[in-house]
């Protein structure tokens, strides 16, 4: 299949110039201007378009057993979603129960992920500690193409991991070459505090909110610095949604400490009024941790996607239907945690972001794929508009609008946390792996089309501080 992209201007992280790019095969094969068109290629027209690497989403939760029950994407409808927003490849966890073997867990979601429609790799969480676990790390790193390990820091009496399991998973990370990412917030003082809320009769999901403060999440964000750092480790926090925490990782990062933070879509334009609402469903859809906070908190968000302090965006997808957050709306801390937003990420990161000045093209793909790739050592096989690269594009019109809504998504869940909002400048098309699999609106993702993307340990691009122990 060979596929030309004429006429627009490719816009990489580095810099953006009018080039053609043509697709063989499943990869790049040139970019440059004027190229020939050779007979048979499906031309796309890009004009007064830009051409950018596929979105890479580094959070996502497809098909998650979690809190009771089960996402309601699955790895086929949440990554065609994604690929009707311009995300070609997400990063998924897997998520052992504690005892549980981590191969096996692997081996679970990998299964389950067959039917992915876009590419796909895994963060493998570390729930539990024993030899077993050492070793299960070593064989995902060298046999299965795995090189980040996921420690969540909140969610006590399930997955939550103590300072014993981080240290020594940390070490582990260390001398296998992989990176440690967390979940930072203090689970202890969030399940104190959920106790006092409930005893105090507070119990909807205007409680959520007050259970995880920002000092709950600064508290956790600098534990887990301070221990990469004793440890030599870099470090990698997910949904950064506080100033306080962010505070944490800019001062750390001034010291040369390789700390990265990653934002996601909603706690970029979403603020905690929604909890407020007497619409008890459209309050419950909207939890999910750390929560929503107030808007100086975003400013303090896009202040550091702007100064590098963080590097990624992502939308930590994880969508639960009216009836599933319907399970705890008189007990909040029964709320399954989660939102949706694959679909929408790059719109709404373009739309607050490009529009507004805060960001560039090119500081978009950055925030958007090529950190990601290069973080999680998949550049300059994604992340990039370059020869030898994966054919994962997306067309983008920066004058084009969309209204979004949960009544036109191709996510499940009937929810959108960015429901009425206008975005200028959307996808119109998109390719992965040189298959265009969404044109102006109409969805061709083909289930079972996606691959596992392997990544291997080292990362150069961190590789230096990982070299140092
Ligand atoms: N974020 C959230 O509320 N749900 C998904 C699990 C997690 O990332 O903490
Ligand atoms: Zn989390
Ligand atoms: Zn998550």
């Amino acid at each position: 299949m060979t596929t030309i992209v004429r006429g627009g201007t490719v816009v990489n992280a580095d810099r953006s110039f009018r080039a053609d790019v043509l697709c063989h095969e499943g990869k790049i094969v040139a970019v440059g201007e004027n190229l020939d068109t050779p007979a048979h290629a499906q031309v796309i027209d890009a004009g007064g378009q830009y051409v950018m690497p596929g979105g890479i989403d580094p959070h996502t939760h497809m098909q998650l057993p979690f809190m009771g029950t089960v996402t309601a994407d699955d790895f086929f409808t949440g990554t065609a979603a994604g690929l009707a927003g311009g995300t070609t490849t997400i990063m998924d966890f897997v998520i052992p129960n504690p005892q549980q073997s981590l191969l096996e867990a692997y081996h679970t979601w990998r299964g389950w992920a067959k039917k992915a429609a876009g590419d796909y790799t895994f963060h493998v969480a570390v729930t539990w500690w024993n030899e077993t676990v050492h070793a299960d790390m070593g064989t995902l790193v060298r046999e299965h193409g795995v090189n980040s390990f996921k420690h969540f820091m909140a969610y006590k009496n399930a997955i939550m991991a103590d300072d014993e399991l981080l240290i020594k998973s940390f070490a582990r990370a260390l001398e296998l070459g992989a990176i440690p990412t967390v979940h930072a917030e203090n689970g202890e003082l969030v399940f104190q505090l959920q106790q006092e809320l409930l005893k105090k009769g507070i119990t909807g999901p205007v409680a959520h909110p007050l259970s995880r403060p920002p000092a709950v999440e600064a508290e956790a964000a600098n534990r887990a610095i301070a221990i990469a750092n004793v440890m030599n480790t870099p470090v990698y926090i997910v949904h950064v949604s506080c100033a306080e925490s962010l505070e944490a990782i800019t001062r750390a990062r001034a010291k040369g400490q390789r700390v990265y933070g990653e934002a996601l879509a909603g706690h970029l334009v979403i603020d905690d009024s929604v909890y407020r609402s007497n619409d008890l469903e459209f309050a419950a859809a909207h939890v999910m941790s750390p929560p929503f906070r107030g808007k100086h908190h975003q400013a303090a968000l896009w202040q550091g996607l702007q100064g590098g302090n963080l590097q990624t965006t992502a939308t930590d997808h994880c969508t639960f239907c009216a009836e599933q957050k319907a399970t705890g709306y008189d007990d909040f801390t029964k709320i399954p945690n989660g939102c949706g937003g694959v679909e929408d990420r790059m719109a709404i990161v373009w739309n607050a972001g490009v529009n507004t000045g805060k960001l560039t093209p090119s500081e978009f793909v950055r925030v958007t794929s090529a950190n990601a790739a290069q973080i999680f050592n998949m550049y300059p096989r994604k992340g990039v508009v370059a020869v030898g690269a994966d054919a994962d594009l997306v067309v983008w019109d920066p004058e084009g609008t969309r209204t979004i809504s949960a009544k036109t998504q191709f996510a499940k869940g009937g929810f959108n946390v960015f429901e009425g909002r206008t975005v200028r400048g959307i996808p119109t098309h998109t390719l992965a792996a040189g298959k265009l699999v969404f044109q102006r609106g109409e969805l061709r993702a083909v289930e079972g089309a996606g691959r596992h993307v392997d990544r291997p340990a080292f990362s150069p691009f961190i590789g230096a501080a990982m070299q140092r122990a």
